[in-house]
Parts: structure tokens; sequence; C-alpha cells
């Protein structure tokens, strides 16, 4: 049996502002078309922490429930989509509150990679870690041309990659590529990307990138919403269903390796360099 909420049986096309909202940390706004859009905008690099990955989750439920089109994510920020996980949030955590920022991140991944309506990302700037899997969580990826960077780089910041996010990279590009990007937490620049199929095509600006991850959600307007709905879900089940066994594993490993001393450590060095970076600035 399939889960209900994948058996998506119609689109509906709403005024813009019946569906349109504004929380503190995003952006809801949908079209004359029905496409909506999810603004992170949590300044100054959208940084997950645990209100903005409920409120992004709160959120595609909402865009679910109303039946939208589909789903472009974007940022408000000039210059970073979003620079992943709030590395605050890990350094000397309170182990109640890094319990929910990981389940929470679980959530948004479960909730994005299975999302019954088609959804594109507009990629405008840095996308390093958290920012990376939020894109990869989406069927179409296009990104700003600039001197922006891509990739999962948590190995580099001491954090081992769980499988589901393994998996979601490898449904992307080759398992060969993802292997030794994922293993040195190697990031790509925008054409390297473009190069290995991470991203599907770059954009001049914004607009354009929005423009372009609209278009690809137009190109279902002629598909049954229940045959790209379960096509997409076959897709990606066995990346879903073994995650949703393990949750509770999943989570013990990342708060077992976040506590440990040298990954306190290097976690302590990156927020002292992002502090220079910004001093000598
Ligand atoms: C079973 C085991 C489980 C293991 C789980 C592993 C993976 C799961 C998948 C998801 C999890 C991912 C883990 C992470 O996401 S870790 C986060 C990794 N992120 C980074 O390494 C990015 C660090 N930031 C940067 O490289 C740059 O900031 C930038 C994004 C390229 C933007 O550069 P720039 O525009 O020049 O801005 P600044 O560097 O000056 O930063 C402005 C401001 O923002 C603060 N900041 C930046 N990044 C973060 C961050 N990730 N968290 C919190 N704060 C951040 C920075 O300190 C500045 O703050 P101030 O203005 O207060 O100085």
């Amino acid at each position: 049996m399939f889960p209900l909420r994948l058996l998506r049986t119609a689109r509906r096309v709403l005024p813009a502002k019946s569906l349109s909202t504004t929380g503190q940390l995003t952006d809801l706004t949908v079209d004359n078309e029905g496409i909506a859009t999810l603004t992170l905008q949590r300044a100054p690099v959208n940084s997950l922490n645990v209100e903005l990955l409920q409120e992004l989750t709160t959120v595609l439920g909402q865009v679910e429930k109303d039946k939208a089109k589909g789903l472009v994510l974007t940022s408000a920020s000039p210059s970073v989509f979003s620079a992943g996980l709030d590395i605050t949030e890990m350094y000397n955590p309170n182990v109640e509150r890094l319990t929910a920022l990981w389940t929470s991140l679980q959530d948004l991944w479960a909730t994005l990679y299975s999302a019954p309506y088609p959804t594109a990302v507009a990629i405008n700037g840095h996308a390093p870690a958290g920012g990376c899997m939020m894109a990869l969580c989406c069927e179409y990826r296009t990104m700003v041309s600039g001197r922006y960077t891509i990739g999962l780089n948590e190995t580099a910041v001491g954090i081992p990659v769980p499988e589901w996010l393994i998996g979601t990279m490898c449904k992307v590009i080759s398992q060969r590529e993802a292997e030794v990007a994922l293993n040195a937490g190697l990031m790509f620049t925008v054409e390297e990307a473009l190069k290995v199929g991470l991203i599907d095509e770059t954009a001049t600006d914004k607009a354009d990138a929005i423009e372009k991850s609209k278009k690809f959600i137009k190109r279902f307007d002629k598909i049954s919403p229940i045959a790209h709905s379960l096509t997409k879900q076959r897709f990606r089940s066995d990346v879903l269903q073994p995650f949703a066994k393990n949750r509770e594993a999943d989570l013990n490993q990342f708060k077992y390796v976040v506590l440990q001393p040298e990954v306190q450590e290097l976690l302590g060095q990156i927020i002292q360099k992002l502090k220079q970076k910004k001093a000598a600035k």
C-alpha cells in the first residue's frame, strides 16, 4: 500500500492571495498559475536552526494541503542560498535542543524529498551542507552563475554523512563522483556542479533562476498528479524506506558524533574562522 499522501488527485489553482503567507523566517507566495515560491529569509545566511527547520516543514505541509501546482524554493539573501545547519546549535549544545535540531532536519528532508507535488530550486548563492541537501531534495536545480559553491562538506566540519543523504546524492550524480566528493567534503563551483549533473542548468540571476524553475513545474501541466507523485515515489522509495526504519539510530549517531570532543573542537575552530573572516572584511 502507498501512503495516502502520495495519492494526489488534483491541482487547484487558487488566487495568489489566498495561499500566500509570511512567517518570521520564510515567505510563501503563490502566483496566478498556482505555483508556490518559498523563500528562506533568516538573515544573514539562512543557517538552519530549529525554528527555521520547523517553519519550513510546516509551510511545505501547507503547500501540499492547498494543492499548489508545484513549489520553487529560493532565498532572500543576495549571495547565500543556505549556509546549512546553524553551527552554533551544535557547538556546546544543550542536548534537548540538539535532539530537536536533528529531528527537525530529518522531518524537513523526509517532507521535501517525498513531496507529492513537483519541486524545483532556484539556488541564488552558496549552498553548502544542509543548503545542498535541500537543493538535492528538489526535482530540478537551477543555480545562478557566479563565484558560488555547492556541495556536501559535512566531513570537513567533522560530521559523517548519513546513509539517507548519500542515497539522495547518488540519485543525482554518479556514485563515483559522490564518493570522491563526500569522503573529502569537496565543494563544487557552479561550472563543476553543472558538469557532474549536480545542477540542471545555470541562470543569469535570481529572477532567471525562478523563471526556469517555474518552466520546469509547468512541464507537469498535462501530467496526471497521481502518475507524477507515484512515479516520483517509486524512484525515491529505496532511500525513504530505510530512513523511516532507522530514524532513531540516525539521531543517536548524530548526537554521539557531535558531542565528541574532537568534533566540538573543530566546530569551535570553524566558528572562530567565520568570525575572523568577518572581521577581515
Ligand atoms: C549519523 C551522523 C549524521 C551526520 C549528519 C550529516 C549530514 C546531514 C545533512 C545535513 C547536515 C549538515 C551539517 C551542516 O549543515 S554543518 C554546516 C556546514 N556549513 C558550512 O560549513 C558553511 C559555513 N559558512 C560559510 O562557508 C560562509 O558563511 C558562506 C555560507 C559561504 C557565506 O559566506 P559570506 O557571505 O562571506 O558570509 P560570512 O561567512 O561572513 O557569514 C556571515 C555570518 O553568518 C555566520 N554563519 C555562516 N555560516 C553559518 C552557519 N552554518 N551557522 C551559523 N552561522 C553561520 C557567520 O559566522 C557570520 O556571522 P556574524 O555576522 O555574526 O559574524
